[in-house]
């Protein structure tokens, strides 16, 4: 059991990177994939479910806890990890990206934001300082910057002047942050698309000092060609000697080129939510399981997929399920899509470490295109 946090690489094959992030609360295998628990829960999942999965670590929100149910409150119940029931390592997100995404009424200024709350349009106030006391009292392993999102359509101006203000940020999370030991904070690259804005970004991260850097700005609606374009230089902007996570990413497919292009870490909404519409991930493709055509299908929705829905279900039921909004239906497929994803990053592992990471990458996509 370690009292440090630790980034070990493991092996490499191209740019992809097999590593370990020890923390107190445990190990992360990277590349790993993060199930997000924005209010404290992996919606529809109980936590020794998401565990189950194979999930080291998942994702928490300083913007959505602050403003229900507080994270005094959490403090005062003995923090997050006993709060959601969950004792293994939790990353939180700083609040920069969902005060842009979610609250009303922004004012941004250089001392922070000041914003309505999307759920009861309350006054608040986030700063560098506020959100590092926030993820303190949540007791978060892995703590984010406070960085300014900028809404897009953005023009270089803006993207450069956003950036700049995220690097002063960055320094005033990073001196707000102590000393914590077992517990890291991450710098949050910015730039937009343009490689010398990122190149900026990163000299200004490295010469504060992180445990760890992720690349922001990204999966804001760029498309996968543009995202895949900006990943071909990023990622390598970096210490080539700590995690990088890729946030809010992806598709399965943006995982694996991520991974591709040297990304150890990433987080996505997407298997959990897509499962409570009824949106399946295979190594096939994508299943609408409410579609008509599954109604009879006595099939598993993956033969190869060794979770609840698969070992026990059939396509039919699923598709019945979900037609008659039933709980289970969410309760299913959220936990068939986080199976599928952790599949999906064990299978990774595995190929960089038999060094077979471009045979693997084949045999993803020719799945796929099988159909
Ligand atoms: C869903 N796409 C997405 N891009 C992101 C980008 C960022 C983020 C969260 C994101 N989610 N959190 C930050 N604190 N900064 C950058």
């Amino acid at each position: 059991m370690t009292t440090r946090f630790a980034f070990e690489k493991l092996g490499q094959d191209g740019k992809a990177r097999l590593g370990r992030i020890s923390t107190p609360r445990g190990e992360i295998r990277t590349p790993a994939f993060m199930p997000v628990g924005t209010a404290a829960t992996v919606k529809a999942m109980m936590p020794e479910s998401v565990a189950a999965t194979g999930a080291d670590i998942l994702l928490g929100n300083t913007y959505h806890l602050m403003l229900r149910p507080s994270a005094e409150r959490i403090d005062r119940l003995g923090g997050l990890h006993r709060f959601m029931n969950w004792e293994r390592p939790i990353l939180t997100d700083s609040g920069g990206f969902q005060v842009m995404s979610l609250a009303s009424l922004r004012k941004l200024t250089e001392e922070g934001v000041r914003f309505k709350s999307h759920i009861d349009g309350s006054d608040h106030m986030l700063t560098p300082e506020r959100s590092m006391e926030i993820q303190r009292l949540l007791g978060s392993d892995i703590v984010m910057c406070f960085d300014e999102c900028p809404a897009l359509p953005a023009d270089r101006g803006r993207i450069e002047e956003s950036m700049r203000l995220s690097m002063r940020w960055a320094a005033r999370s990073r001196e707000a942050f102590g000393d914590r030991p077992g517990h890291a904070l991450f710098g949050i690259q910015q730039g937009g698309l343009e490689e010398d804005l990122r190149a900026e970004s990163a000299r200004a991260l490295r010469d504060i000092g992180f445990e760890g850097y992720a690349i922001g700005g990204l999966a804001v609606g760029e498309g996968q060609e543009a995202m895949f374009a900006c990943l071909d230089h990023a990622p390598d902007q970096l210490p080539e000697d700590r995690p990088r996570y890729l946030m809010g990413v992806g598709k399965p497919d943006d995982i694996v080129g991520a991974v591709k292009r040297g990304v150890d870490m990433m987080d996505c909404v997407l298997p959990s939510r897509s499962g409570r519409t009824g949106q399946a991930f295979t190594r096939h493709g994508v299943v609408n399981i409410k579609n008509a055509r599954h109604a009879d299908d006595p099939r598993p929705l993956d033969e190869g997929c060794s979770c609840p829905a698969c070992r026990s279900y059939s396509r039919a039921y699923l598709h019945h399920v979900f037609r008659s909004q039933e709980m289970i239906s969410g309760m299913l497929l959220t936990w068939h899509n986080l199976q599928y994803y952790q599949d999906l990053m064990a299978g990774m592992r595995a190929a960089i470490a038999a060094g077979t990471f471009a045979d693997w990458e084949a045999g993803f996509h020719a799945a796929r295109a099988a159909g």
